[in-house]
């Protein structure tokens, strides 16, 4: 594994209010990942500084091994990005902007691929003034994807967008990652992020709490569970239990998953037992409801550890 972006020791202060603590990271290339947290925890000034837009008191960036800063901009040629609000020329069209910000022609087949795939066509020639805010947020996506970007940073990128558009926008996102582009996506819609994120870094206060993948979160928070239906649900139940499985409350056959192994061992015990497997799923987690419990065990570990300084 190679990473395409590495944060080192970030430290970021507005006036005398220090927001950024030691924030320390890697990304790997190729990896869509989730950089969460509550209102305020430092997400947008994280995705500022590794864009160059503010400066910072002290830490280094590194994206494809080269050094950014407020200064040093070269690295960010192959980075696209959405912050906050896109900017947006009111009587310019979104075929207009995609165009101008292309690279060359050869881009084209690739803005109308992301046009199509974010249903876009039927107002990409009209001027950008009579766009809505989901269409603008829509354009501003594009723009950050149409030069085959290595890294792509999106800030609320499901902001304002229907249901619809959100399917969109994550079945785009899947699909240019699986060409090979790499991903950090802030968002507030859990749900969401749980489709779409591999990794996840979750922040506090302007420190990392914790990165991590998608499963181990789930898993280390003991909501990963298989789902089976048998031939003899009573039966397998009482084998399970006696192999010393761990099942959930539910009256269906559920299995908690402790790690990758359960899986393959729940099906070996059953099939040894001559039970009949009719249909088996994982489930993963609730994201939302991890974090929650990852936070707050945080909060209580700071605030012993501080009680005891
Ligand atoms: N330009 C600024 N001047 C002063 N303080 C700022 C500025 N920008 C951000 N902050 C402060 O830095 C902290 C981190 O803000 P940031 O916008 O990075 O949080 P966030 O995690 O992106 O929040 P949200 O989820 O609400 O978007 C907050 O306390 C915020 O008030």
């Amino acid at each position: 594994m190679s990473s395409i972006l590495s944060v080192q020791n970030l430290n970021k202060s507005f006036g005398n209010k220090h927001v950024l603590h030691d924030v320390s990271f890697t990304v790997e290339k190729g990896h869509i990942v989730g950089l969460v947290g509550p209102n305020g925890a430092g997400k947008s000034t994280i995705m500022k500084a590794i864009l160059g837009l503010i400066n910072y008191q002290s830490g280094e960036i590194k994206i494809a091994n080269q050094t950014v800063t407020p200064a040093s901009h070269a690295a960010l040629s192959k980075v696209g990005a959405l912050i906050e609000y896109p900017g947006i020329y009111p009587f310019l069209t979104g075929w207009d902007h995609l165009q101008l910000f292309a690279d060359g022609d050869h881009q084209l087949i690739h803005i109308q691929e992301i046009i199509s795939q974010l249903n876009m066509d039927s107002y990409i020639k009209r001027k950008t003034k009579g766009y809505s805010l989901g269409m603008k947020q829509k354009l501003g996506i594009a723009l950050a994807l149409v030069n085959f970007p290595d890294l792509v940073i999106l800030d609320e990128p499901m902001n304002g967008l229907d249901p619809e558009a959100t399917k969109d926008l994550r079945d785009l996102i899947i699909s240019e990652s699986q060409r090979g582009t790499t991903f950090l996506i802030s968002s507030h819609i859990l749900s969401e992020l749980q489709q779409l994120a591999s990794d996840l870094l979750i922040i506090d206060q302007g420190a990392i709490v914790q990165q991590t993948t998608m499963h181990q979160l789930l898993a280390s928070q003991g909501k990963q569970t298989i789902m089976l239906a048998t031939n003899d649900d009573k039966t397998a139940r009482q084998i399970l239990k006696k192999a010393k499985f761990k099942m959930t409350a539910d009256p269906r056959l559920e299995v908690v998953a402790t790690d990758d192994e359960t899986m393959p061992q729940v099906l070996r015990t059953l099939v040894e037992a001559d039970i009949e497997i009719m249909d088996v799923k994982r489930l993963e987690g609730n994201l939302e409801s991890s974090l929650l419990e990852v936070l707050k065990q945080y909060r209580v570990a700071q605030k012993l550890a501080k009680e005891q300084a």
